[in-house]
């Protein structure tokens, strides 16, 4: 989900008459796990979530099954189901309550304008980012950004590589907006969340009655609708090794086949892939075609973890809270001195994803002033406990505990309630954090 995402009403939304073919393509492209559905005057009438759309694929309904008895009428059990869900495995509970808070957000000044419908093949998808999204302090971030300015102004084909959450998608999206192509298309294929069967549908389009329940009227393909703009191929090192064959044809020979198709088509795209896959390791097992590495690779950007860019974790966070306050209808100031210090120690595995995740969910925690331990989320502390910052974190626990006796005059019972836990918990910390 991207930070444009969640400042916007978002026009995004599913209506009870669309197919479940609609919705795993609004799906897909979104790459949201839930979708409200709207009626026609724009009212919140249901959730549909990957669940729903998983039980119809298994009752082995048509694809141009109608969603609406599917859909969970039972709106906020849905999005506590889901919140419950992410906080657990995933960990990432902020980008649930961005997706939640995005969804609650119907964009209600243009009901008729969903950006995803039937008519979403029509439609040139544009990219929304340029240099001033991308924030840092890094030198070697900033060397890079001044490499990309100067990759923008050919048609050169860029590889983008770094881990999950550097900013990637950002950097692809930037060059594409700095370059000649700017106005034409910037089109998105994510080659880990497509079904592989699916992969070359989406990349190629297809002709009428190709499948059994596909369109009647055909589909075009991604490498069509980019015509003139820029493909950004993300998670390129997921893609299928006889894919990796057809997209090398199309590269060499700029034309290709709709499937089920016998007219050869055109294309002129612009390619800049991303991956945080071992591209080198996967060309000595045969599962990644080194033909295709050297077309993509000809100008890299490697983009450095956030536990490697330095003050850039404390100027983000100051950064995201600044642009979360008038979202989230909060006042938070800052975070407070033990915060800093335990960001600065910490990993950051999901880095800036995850920082601004972090962020969101100890504004929304803290309500104003400064973001405290407390606030963040329980994995991260855990690990914090684990290591270096275990005294650090000792400290702002107590401090918690020593307010809320202090606030509730040493009642007990009441100082756990304030704290929102078991009085039996209470106990266990008390003894923990003498
Ligand atoms: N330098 C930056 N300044 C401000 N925000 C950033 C920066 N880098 C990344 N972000 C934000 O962090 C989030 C993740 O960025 P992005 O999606 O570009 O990462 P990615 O490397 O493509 O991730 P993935 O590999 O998981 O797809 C986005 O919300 C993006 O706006």
């Amino acid at each position: 989900m991207t930070m444009q995402k969640i400042m916007q009403p978002i026009t995004t939304y599913l209506r009870p008459t669309d197919t479940l073919e609609d919705a795993a393509r609004v799906m897909l492209e979104t790459q949201m796990d839930m979708l409200p559905v709207g009626d026609a005057q724009g009212k919140w009438v249901g959730v549909f979530s990957h669940r729903e759309l998983y039980r119809m694929i298994l009752d082995k309904l048509p694809v141009t099954t109608a969603i609406e008895s599917y859909m969970n009428t039972d709106i906020m059990m849905a999005l506590l189901d889901l919140i419950c869900d992410t906080s657990g495995d995933r960990g990432e509970p902020g980008r649930v309550i961005s997706q939640v808070r995005a969804h609650m957000i119907l964009d209600k000044s243009d009901q008729g304008n969903r950006q995803l419908d039937r008519g979403a093949q029509k439609q040139s998808p544009q990219a929304q980012y340029d240099w001033g999204h991308i924030l840092s302090l890094d030198k070697a971030v900033i060397q890079l950004i001044d490499l990309a300015k100067k990759a923008a102004r050919r048609n050169t084909a860029v590889m983008i590589r770094g881990e999950s959450g550097t900013g990637k998608e950002l950097f692809a999206q930037a060059i594409h907006n700095a370059s000649p192509r700017a106005s034409r298309p910037f089109v998105t294929i994510n080659c880990a969340s497509v079904p592989e069967h699916l992969l070359e549908a989406e990349f190629f389009g297809y002709e009428t009655g190709a499948f059994t329940g596909a369109d009647r009227a055909g589909r075009i393909g991604k490498l069509e609708l980019a015509h003139g703009g820029t493909l950004f191929l993300d998670e390129i090192g997921d893609m299928a090794m006889h894919l990796q064959a057809k997209l090398l044809r199309v590269i060499e020979g700029k034309e290709f086949f709709r499937i089920g198709g016998t007219k050869s088509i055109q294309t002129d795209v612009r390619i800049i892939s991303a991956t945080n896959a071992p591209l080198e390791e996967l060309m000595l097992q045969r599962r990644f075609r080194e033909e295709l590495y050297y077309r993509l690779d000809v100008v890299t950007f490697t983009l450095p973890p956030l536990r490697m860019r330095g003050n850039d974790t404390l100027m983000l966070a100051d950064a995201f809270i600044k642009q979360l306050n008038p979202i989230l209808d909060t006042s938070i100031t800052g975070i407070d001195e033990t915060v800093q210090k335990l960001f600065a120690q910490y990993d950051w595995p999901g880095n800036i994803r995850q920082l601004r995740n972090v962020i969101e969910r100890g504004m929304i925690m803290a309500e104003h002033g400064l973001i405290s331990v407390t606030d963040l989320p329980e994995e991260m502390i855990k690990q914090a406990d684990e290591r270096d910052c275990k005294l650090l974190v000792q400290s702002a626990k107590k401090n918690e505990l020593e307010r809320a006796l202090r606030e509730t005059n040493g009642n007990k019972a009441k100082a756990a309630r304030m704290l929102g836990i078991s009085r039996s918990g209470f106990y266990e910390k008390l003894k923990k954090y003498q």
